[in-house]
């Protein structure tokens, strides 16, 4: 029986990744990559539909015990855990996915700490998410299954013997190791692997990559944890970057609010992009914009809200009818229906993620500037329809505030492009543009009776996403408006536990979204919440939420999507990327916040700005035929000024 999601600890290879519980057992496991059919898709389902179990052998009939240690080893992914078996010993498991070019790969190394312990493995592979059983050889001395497209190969050490399953005793001081190899099902048998120098490789390169943060705050532990998750969901052979590892795990535990998030959407991979270039990431950033340049390919008649990690298109929504769901919270869902969808403020948070990217210091990419301004000429002609939204709503599209914001941002960055001198573009029609979203964004979508901005366009509903107001710059913070909609968010949409929902569902009879059922907390929303709450001034607060937003992680420091105040568990697909870049970007901005930081304390910027920008954005005075980079101090400080400017005569 599956675990509680937050149980479930995170490894990964920047290809895929798996879930392994508390008690050894790997029940989640796509390959090659990470929208590929699972071969342990156990978590929606039961044991039939794969797994893999290491740990202390257990008697006929009893649950498998769960470790009684568990830990990351230092800024990596990869796991230990440790079992203490009473009158036997202690012994330990490595879980990890080397990194690299090669063959995908699930290493497991087994270690007597003290005494003897029995120890078993066993390992139920399955085709196409568990729909069969992936049929077993042995050759050459190695098992071999046959998974969807492709072979898995299990190499064991040699006193354990080449079968999938078995009990085998491990004394103190002695190693066992178990690796599975994908390859396609064409290729030749891969030589078999060195767990140990794979471990230690792997251990170098996540070493080497956390260091590079430069986050030099308090809570860095949390925003170290949340970026090694973010860099797990990025598809290192293309720059694509996952919303999240899994499919179908439920909003609503058995409801049907289950969805398919390993794909790159446009907005999720956009805001990683933004926290990751926040904590001095560049190379992510880069590869993402060569990603989002050949997957866009110049169709933006046929720009999509989200591809496959490869540029895949085709994400057509099906259904796994043989898996029963999570907690038996079905359907299953592979594909997702939104990728067809409307949704207006990805272009605002596209332009934004190449702008920020552009602040910290990437290299320009002059056709990175001019898929800028093809979006914004494009968004020219669309920003007054109606759409689906942030959210994805599967009701009927209407004039959501936030996507209106967001097109806001769009022009606005584009604007700045042309004024730095990076790019040239109408300067004086986007300028009114501009102008024109914002008037019709106060007079449609706030209600001055209630001193609040609404979710769409003379509702009455609130909506979370509209905290990004003063974040992205629309409004400063110090505006009634922006106070007063912070204020409407925290009193309408807080749960009891003083977390925010995206907005009302169901339950409370609004059913904006289409969907029947309720949700739990929004764990960005409550994050963006945070941010708002130390923007205005009221930081003990923002402090206060924030760090009891950080208690809702794991023991490992992961974060699904939402948070269930009811059952008092995560809820919703994991590691979910929205969560994590929720917690870099308010650890970054209460820190920035902080009246009197300590030496050494200070995120990563100059004086010359806030630690994250927003909203003083402009862009950068390059040479457009020799494109040096500016440096990013003296951007920042151009932005600034001209953010000043705009302030001072728009509002
Ligand atoms: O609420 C219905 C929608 O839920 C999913 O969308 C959510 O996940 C996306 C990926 O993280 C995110 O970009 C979006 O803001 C979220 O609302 C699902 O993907 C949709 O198909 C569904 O309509």
């Amino acid at each position: 029986m599956p675990h509680r999601i937050e149980d479930y600890a995170l490894i990964g290879n920047m290809q895929t990744g798996a879930l392994v519980g508390p008690d050894g057992t790997t029940d989640w496991l796509c390959l090659p990559r990470f929208d590929s059919p699972a071969v342990f898709a156990g978590l929606l389902g039961t044991e039939q539909h794969g797994f893999w179990r290491i740990g202390p052998a257990h008697a006929e009939g009893t649950r498998p015990p769960t470790a009684d240690r568990r830990r990351y080893r230092g800024k990596s992914l990869i796991l230990e855990s440790e079992w203490d078996v009473p009158g036997q010993g202690t012994v330990r498991v490595t879980d990890l996915m080397p990194n690299g070019d090669g063959a995908p790969q699930l290493v497991r190394i087994v270690e007597g700490l003290a005494g003897q312990v029995r120890t078993r493995s066993v390992l139920h592979a399955t085709v196409h998410y568990g729909q069969g059983i992936a049929a077993q050889r042995a050759r050459q001395g190695r098992a071999v299954f046959s998974a969807t497209d492709g072979r898995l190969w299990l190499d064991t050490s040699p006193d354990v013997g080449a079968g999938a399953g078995g009990d085998f005793t491990i004394g103190e001081g002695d190693s066992v190791t178990f690796a599975l190899t994908w390859q396609p099902g064409t290729a030749a048998a891969p030589m078999p692997p060195d767990a140990r120098d794979a471990l230690l490789r792997t251990e170098a390169y996540w070493q080497t990559w956390a260091a590079q943060s430069t986050y030099r705050g308090c809570y860095a532990e949390a925003v170290t944890r949340s970026a090694l998750t973010l860099k797990a969901l990025t598809y290192a052979p293309t720059g694509g970057i996952v919303a999240a590892l899994t499919t179908s795990l439920p909003e609503d535990i058995g409801g049907v609010r289950n969805w398919d998030y390993r794909y790159s959407w446009l907005r999720d991979s956009a805001m990683t992009v933004i926290a990751l270039v926040s904590l001095g990431y560049l190379d992510e950033a880069r590869a993402w914009r060569k990603w989002l340049l050949r997957t866009i390919a110049g169709d933006l008649d046929g720009l999509q809200i989200m591809y496959g990690v490869t540029g895949e298109r085709d994400l057509a929504e099906h259904q796994l009818d043989w898996l029963p769901g999570y907690e038996n919270s079905g359907p299953v869902r592979i594909g997702n229906g939104a990728a067809t969808q409307l949704q207006l403020d990805v272009y605002g948070e596209v332009i934004e993620a190449l702008h920020q990217a552009r602040l910290a210091g990437l290299e320009p990419d002059p056709e990175a500037t001019e898929l800028q301004l093809q979006f914004v000429a494009h968004l020219e002609k669309r920003w007054m329809y109606p759409d689906e939204g942030i959210w994805e709503v599967r009701g009927r599209r209407r004039h959501f505030v936030h996507s209106k914001i967001m097109a806001w941002v769009a022009v606005d960055r584009a604007i700045k492009l042309i004024e730095c001198g990076d790019a040239d573009g109408p300067l004086q029609r986007w300028r009114e543009l501009r102008d024109t979203i914002q008037r019709e964004v106060c007079e449609k979508g706030y209600d001055p009776e209630r001193n609040t901005f609404t979710q769409s366009y003379g509702s009455q509903e609130l909506d979370a996403s509209l905290l990004l107001i003063p974040q992205m710059g629309f409004l400063p913070p110090d505006d009634k408006r922006v106070i007063g909609t912070i204020e409407a968010i925290q009193r309408e949409l807080s749960t009891p536990d003083g977390f925010i929902q995206r907005y009302h569902t169901e339950g409370c009879g609004t059913g904006v979204d289409g969907l029947p059922g309720d949700e739990g907390a929004f764990l960005l929303c409550s994050f963006w919440m945070a941010e708002d709450l130390a923007m205005i001034g009221r930081e003990d607060e923002a402090r206060k939420l924030f760090e009891e937003l950080l208690a809702l992680r794991s023991d490992l420091g992961l974060l699904a999507e939402e948070w269930d105040a009811r059952l008092q568990r995560q809820v919703g697909n994991y590691p979910q990327a929205f969560s994590h870049i929720g917690l870099i970007l308010a650890a970054l901005r209460i820190l920035t916040h902080d009246p009197l930081p300590l030496p050494g304390q200070r995120s990563t910027e100059s004086d010359l700005a806030p630690a994250r920008p927003y909203g003083s954005a402009a862009t950068a005075r390059s040479n457009r035929t020799k494109t040096p980079l500016t440096p990013a101090p003296l951007l920042r400080a151009c932005y600034g000024f001209l953010a000043l400017v705009h302030t001072v005569t728009t509002i």
